[in-house]
């Protein structure tokens, strides 16, 4: 049993731009990483036009300048023009040409694939990269920023090494030397024609027959090449991928572009959560049971309270309906699905999770309320509604840069209080099926709590919420109570239970 970020982790270890996780911290070593592989990337395609354009030109002028000295030797020679040389040669030109554009055809083609797959990839680690941000951030877990970095410069190292290798025994020699080498031939024929047409003719199929054949296995290697390229051990080669990173980096909010987030799909029917035998203990006391046999049905647009003794395990339901660890046995269902079967991301912006700790990205107000969903402009108003409804509206208009202001890592510049309010405000910004609010605002005055309570319980009818709290007052607006014992829920009478 592993924590979910640890299983992505693990993922991670095998992908080309691991190193790219950390990238989006500034002043880091990945900046210097993502240097290196730029300048590896520059110097491939440096190394690639090259190949394509001199090199052809030099072929293409040495190769007529050479018929037309054959031609002229065999011909002061015989009396006359040699026919049959001459369509020999033609005949050798048209092959030629004929391979440089299949050549080029399936270099471009190369291209083609090798660009769709490199964004594939790109998606893919994205969203595995906003995964651990939301487990991150949801779980409140501290990440192991040491041990990761460690792991990256040993990495880092590793695959310096075979960059360099790659670059100077792969990419410089296929794309420099080896098309070079008929050049030489063709130098070589060149010198000889003045001397001995025959040997000279020799020479003239032996340097189209040595191109050609050089041209024909260049037409594989290009294929081998590019690939080595792509799948070099976490390393990006890709200048497309290094210029996301640089953009990442220096967005001021280091946030992930949109085109990488996945879309929003609806990850299940409805909003019943079903838990089914479900036995769980958190990874650091794998001995200690939290969760035993527990079985229960969370009905759809329900709103149920929990209560419970301290370190009972209520907080453990919805970190484990929110798939952040994996479970000893049984299943838990969301809307006929197993939630384990659920993409992380899909999950969450399902789910709305909401604690007395909330934490906030290094980004704006704004977008920290709109994460995972980017800030649209066009949402000011309902981020001023939002804002009002939780009673954090007067606070951020007299912020300078308002609900632009952007926010330290953690929200370690916002109160308790307000850290609660302004995470309030996603219940009213982003729609989701299903609520979990555990102990919220349990550090906003009593008065303004009242109100907000209001809000949000007005705002959420017909949705599943969880309530857990210990001020049993937020029980007034939920359906029904039960008390957890760690086996079951008990269901409790509300009047008697509230009076
Ligand atoms: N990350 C963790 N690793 C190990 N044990 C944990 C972890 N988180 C919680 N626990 C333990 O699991 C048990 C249940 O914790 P949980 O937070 O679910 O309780 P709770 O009923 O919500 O408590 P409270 O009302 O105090 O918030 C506790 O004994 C706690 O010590």
């Amino acid at each position: 049993m592993a924590y979910a970020y640890d299983r992505i982790e693990k993922d991670l270890k095998k992908d080309l731009f691991r190193h790219f996780i950390r990238a989006k911290y500034a002043n880091s070593v990945e900046v210097s990483r993502n240097l290196i592989t730029q300048f590896a990337s520059d110097l491939d395609e440096i190394a690639y036009s090259i190949w394509f354009i001199p090199n052809r030109l030099i072929y293409v002028t040495a190769a007529i300048a050479c018929v037309i000295i054959y031609d002229f030797n065999f011909g002061n020679e015989k009396g006359g023009i040699n026919w049959g040389f001459l369509a020999i040669v033609f005949g050798l030109f048209v092959i030629l040409i004929i391979s440089e554009i299949i050549l080029f055809k399936k270099a471009s083609k190369i291209n083609v694939a090798a660009k769709k797959r490199q964004e594939e990839d790109n998606k893919m680690i994205y969203e595995r990269i906003n995964n651990l941000e939301y487990i991150k951030s949801i779980s409140g877990e501290k990440y192991e920023e040491e041990k990761v970095n460690q792991q990256l410069d040993a990495t880092f190292q590793k695959n310096k090494k075979a960059l360099w290798y790659s670059t100077m025994f792969k990419t410089i020699p296929n794309y420099l030397v080896v098309p070079n080498i008929p050049v030489f031939f063709l130098a070589a024929t060149l010198t000889l024609a003045k001397e001995n047409s025959r040997t000279s003719a020799v020479f003239a199929i032996g340097n189209f027959s040595g191109y050609y054949m050089s041209v024909k296995n260049l037409n594989s290697e290009v294929g081998k090449i590019v690939d080595a390229l792509l799948t070099l051990d976490e390393l990006s080669t890709n200048l497309e991928i290094v210029n996301e990173t640089v953009q990442v980096l220096h967005h001021p909010t280091g946030h992930l572009p949109q085109k990488f987030l996945p879309k929003k799909k609806q990850p299940f029917v409805n909003g019943d959560i079903i838990f089914q035998n479900v036995v769980f203990a958190y990874p650091k006391r794998p001995q200690q049971d939290i969760l035993r046999n527990f079985t229960f049905t969370f009905q759809q647009g329900k709103v149920y309270g929990i209560a419970g003794k301290n370190g009972i395990g209520k907080s453990t339901i919805t970190k484990t309906t929110l798939k952040l660890y994996d479970l000893k046995a049984g299943k838990i269902l969301i809307g006929q699905r197993n939630v384990q079967e659920i993409d992380t991301v899909s999950l969450h912006r399902s789910i709305c999770y909401q604690t007395n700790r909330p934490t906030f990205f290094g980004m704006s107000i704004a977008e920290n309320v709109c994460y995972p969903n980017n800030y649209d402009k066009k949402n000011y108003d309902k981020l001023v509604q939002a804002a009002k409804k939780t009673g954090i509206y007067e606070f951020i208009t007299r912020l300078p840069q308002g609900f632009d202001t952007v926010l330290r890592e953690g929200g370690s510049d916002l109160s308790e209080g307000q850290k609660q309010q302004i995470s309030a405000m996603k219940m009213f910004i982003n729609d989701y099926d299903i609520y979990i609010l555990d102990e919220i605002l349990s550090n906003v005055y009593p008065d303004l709590k009242e109100i907000i309570l209001q809000n949000i319980f007005d705002k959420l009818k017909g949705k599943t919420v969880l309530v857990i709290d210990h001020h049993y007052k937020i029980f007034e607006y939920v359906d029904y109570i039960y008390q957890f014992t760690g086996e079951k829920l008990i269901r409790m009478n509300k009047k008697d239970f509230l009076s």
